[in-house]
């Protein structure tokens, strides 16, 4: 946890604006499918698939079809599960909704990702990314590559192949965190570790993975409103929203059943 003068702060009510985040997991060959944003808020940038919750909308069903939306798989509701969420708030006024991102993970789905003008699909290796480094910058895929020919070392699926009947030709890339927006390099490593198959983790640490499995992350981070930055040296970025600095930064875990009495707090220092 960050050090922070925010409980100095009198409360204050705040409404939520629900947001939904979707990495899909391919578990057998250790890779994750991670979206690269070719226009819109957060283009620029590596993310899960996802969007607004529209209204009326359930927050499944709004994953469900933002991850259809921008990368052709289509997921049925029981296959989706829910891990946790991000809630991201900046302090600089009252009438700034928190923004509360639901973060889901599937692995079973039906179609093959496909590339739109919005975002293009890419895998990564799963288990390189369990922590963040600033390797190697992943590929900044363009509107007209992709309208036209790509480097096969980068086509996640070559046309005419069906991703899943694919061999791994080469070996696959770490998430490049660097290139996401700045709090995934905190929550997603994490959930990652405990994602990964019982088999590769250490036996001593495989009891309270299962555990872990179980729990809800819910990551908080407030911003200090104000100066519009979007620096970008040595590889790391500095923009949030164009927000400033973060304030305070911190993540809980909850068990399975506690998220939903929570969730509802307007109350919000
Ligand atoms: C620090 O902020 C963020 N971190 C992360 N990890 N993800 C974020 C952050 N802020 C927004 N997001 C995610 C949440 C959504 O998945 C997308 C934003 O979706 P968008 O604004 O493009 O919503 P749409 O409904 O697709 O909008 P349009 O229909 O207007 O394109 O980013």
């Amino acid at each position: 946890m960050a050090t922070t003068d925010a409980m100095q702060l009198p409360p204050k009510l705040k409404t939520h604006k629900q947001y939904t985040l979707v990495i899909p997991l391919d578990l057998q060959r250790d890779r994750v499918l991670l979206g690269y944003k070719l226009r819109g808020f957060g283009q620029g940038k590596y993310n899960g698939f996802g969007g607004k919750v529209e209204q009326g909308e359930s927050i499944v069903a709004a994953a469900i079809r933002e991850l259809h939306e921008e990368s052709g798989l289509l997921v049925r509701e029981p296959d989706m599960i829910q891990r946790g969420a991000l809630l991201l708030e900046t302090v600089a006024d009252n009438s700034s909704p928190i923004l509360e991102i639901h973060v889901f993970t599937v692995d079973k789905w039906e179609g093959t990702e496909n590339a739109t003008d919005e975002m293009h699909p890419t895998w990564f290796s799963l288990s390189e990314s369990l922590t963040p480094t600033s390797a190697t910058p992943a590929p900044i895929p363009t509107p007209n590559v992709i309208s036209g020919s790509l480097p096969s070392s980068f086509l996640s699926t070559p046309p005419g192949t069906e991703a899943h009947d694919l061999p791994l030709a080469l070996p696959l890339q770490p998430i490049p965190y660097h290139q996401m927006w700045e709090e995934s390099r905190v929550w997603l490593p994490r959930l990652l570790q405990n994602l990964m198959p019982p088999d590769l983790v250490p036996q001593e640490q495989q009891e309270e993975q299962q555990q872990k499995k179980k729990r809800y992350f819910i990551h908080h981070v407030q911003f200090i409103g104000g100066v519009d930055r979007d620096v970008s040296s040595n590889g790391e970025y500095s923009v949030w929203h164009g927000m400033g600095e973060r304030r305070l930064d911190w993540v809980d875990e909850l068990p399975v059943g506690e998220w939903d009495s929570r969730r509802t707090f307007g109350r919000y220092p």
